[in-house]
């Protein structure tokens, strides 16, 4: 039974579908303090959260239970990614389901901002009728800038075209094409778009390059009465120049969904000042929308939990469930390769890593192999054994340095996994293929060529081809009553009395008189014992 926990409020037809889904009992808590979260955490596999639970590296760490959090929504500001990843749990959002009613919400922002509906509301619960000190201005005929152009700044932007506004639009990573095909005109340099603004909406994640980024030498260069609007985080807009700018009329209003602390203290001056008009982070707080996102959360942490499907992952890349029957085996074998080459290498100083994905491999997913390799090959030198999300983190802040390559020429093989590791005491090197998509095989150890099978108990020696070994090996064995059960030969030049290698596939495990009698042999120069997972295990994060 996956448990999956629920700390903040989530929409009731989320909570129906995870509690009618097999195999997944559901959590649902609320008020809790960071101490209760974590506590909480340590008996889940999953949690789902919206903006009110703030998951820091002090609650994710120390958690072997938990493998995904879901945000159920957009922003993932609330998630130390950098802990999550370093964990090993998979973090996911429901990019799509909010966009409509946060770009509604904006637009309901920006024409209660223009037509004072805030104050002269409240004048007249006040028993006011103050007609002459509300006159307002029209949106249509205006231009807004608007700030990210992604899901909603999108939809922002289509919904002020309605409003027979002119729209300009700021995105270094947007297409010309996609802006002009909705009507916007695309500005590469934010500072030169926002001196032609009367409005201007932020619609970009907060990021280091975002924070703050509209402040007083901006907002300077702005035309005087400007309105500004934000509907994504609160610090994109620097609170304390926006109240400046407002107060020395530079600006002559904001609207605010959103606030650098969340609420903002009581006293905060955007509270109070006239011209600003507030909603406490209502711009995903509609029916649909949180219905939306709840079935999008609940449905992906399942698919996650039951099935190891990843969609919209921010922290690895995502497999589709159509992908990943088709990808496993190839993780299989690069997590394999990584178990291998991890149990050969006695120096332990790793320093890079090079994977050459050729054939079929190289149209897989070469980020996710790259991760299962890392994970095989770092699992024997950490605690915990990595996963596919946290391997290549674990790996770079250990200095090893990771690379990939692929290469469409089939070589002897239609695919191929090859795994080169440097050490301090020089290189180790593996390849692997598969037949029919299942059995996985060694093809190359180092220099040598060979077929063996990579699971189970493997016994691999060096040794000095001269006839009569492989008997003097099985006697040794059959004296000890191990069976052998595969064995595959590999030689370094096609040709008798080099220097070879042999991978003996064991049922059973050799006792240390069994391996010393082998290491003995006057022909043999190295024995090991290689534990890798029997054939068709699954894999350890799927
Ligand atoms: N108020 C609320 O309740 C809600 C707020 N949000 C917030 O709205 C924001 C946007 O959400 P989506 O449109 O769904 O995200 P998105 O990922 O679709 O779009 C973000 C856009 O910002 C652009 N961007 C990133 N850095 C930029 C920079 N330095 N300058 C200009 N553009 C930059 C990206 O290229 C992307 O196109 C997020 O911060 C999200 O958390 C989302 C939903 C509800
Ligand atoms: O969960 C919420 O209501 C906040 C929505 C939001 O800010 C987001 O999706 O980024």
């Amino acid at each position: 039974m996956h448990r999956v926990l629920i700390t903040d409020n989530l929409s009731p037809a989320g909570l129906k579908v995870l509690e009618e889904t097999d195999g997944i009992e559901v959590d649902v808590r609320s008020g809790l303090s960071p101490e209760q979260v974590r506590e909480a955490l340590h008996d889940a596999d999953g949690i789902i959260i919206r903006s009110g639970t703030k998951l820091t590296p002090e609650l994710l760490a120390g958690q072997p239970r938990l493998k995904v959090i879901v945000r159920a929504g957009v922003g993932v500001d609330n998630i130390d990614l950098a802990a999550a990843t370093r964990e090993g749990i998979v973090v996911m959002n429901t990019p799509a389901g909010n966009t409509t009613s946060t770009a509604e919400h904006t637009i309901a922002m920006m024409m209660a901002l223009s037509r004072n509906i805030g104050p002269a509301s409240q004048s007249m619960r006040e028993g006011r009728w103050d007609r002459k000190k509300y006159t307002g201005t029209q949106l249509a005929g205006k231009t807004v800038g608007v700030m990210g152009l992604g899901r909603i700044g999108q939809s922002v932007a289509r919904r002020c075209r309605g409003l027979e506004m002119t729209v300009l639009g700021y995105d270094p990573f947007i297409s010309e094409e996609k802006a002009a095909e909705q009507g916007i005109e695309l500005y590469r340099d934010l500072d030169e778009m926002i001196t032609k603004v009367d409005y201007l909406t932020v619609h970009t994640p907060l990021t280091d390059e975002t924070r703050g980024v509209i402040n007083a030498a901006r907002i300077a260069t702005m035309r005087q009465g400007v309105r500004i609007i934000n509907c994504a985080r609160g610090g994109i807009v620097d609170e304390n120049d926006l109240a400046d700018a407002i107060e020395s009329g530079q600006v002559a209003g904001a609207a605010l969904d959103v606030f650098s602390s969340e609420p903002p203290p009581e006293d905060s001056r955007l509270r109070s000042l006239p011209q600003v008009l507030c909603t406490p982070h209502l711009g995903a707080s509609t029916d649909e929308a949180q219905e939306q996102v709840a079935l999008e959360a609940a449905e992906i942490i399942t698919a996650y939990l039951l099935r190891g499907e990843i969609r919209y992952a921010v922290n690895m890349a995502p497999i589709a469930a159509s992908e990943l029957e088709a990808v496993r085996p190839y993780l299989d074998l690069a997590h394999r390769l990584g178990l291998l080459l991890s149990q050969l290498n006695k120096s332990h100083a790793v320093s890079k890593a090079d994977l050459l994905f050729r054939g079929d491999a190289a149209s897989k997913p070469t980020r996710l192999m790259l991760n299962a390799f890392t994970s095989g090959l770092l699992s024997g030198a950490l605690e915990d054994a990595p996963n596919i999300i946290n391997a290549e983190m674990l790996a770079r802040e250990r200095g090893i340095e990771l690379t990939e390559a692929t290469s469409s020429e089939l070589g002897a093989f239609s695919t191929m996994i090859a795994a080169t590791v440097h050490t301090d005491q020089g290189e180790l090197s593996a390849a692997g293929t598969m037949f029919g998509n299942e059995f996985l095989r060694l093809v190359r150890l180092d220099n040598y060529q060979m077929d063996a099978y990579l699971d189970g108990l493997m016994l691999l020696y060096r040794h000095r081809d001269v006839p009569g070994l492989i008997g003097a090996i099985g006697t040794v064995f059959g004296k000890h009553q191990v069976n052998i059960s595969h064995m595959a030969l590999g030689r370094e030049k096609n040709e008798p009395g080099g220097e070879a290698i042999a991978v003996l596939n064991l049922d059973n495990e050799p006792s240390q008189a069994a391996m010393d009698e082998v290491s003995a042999h006057p022909d043999v120069t190295g024995v090991e014992l290689v534990k890798m997972p029997e054939a068709g295990a699954p894999l350890p994060w799927l």
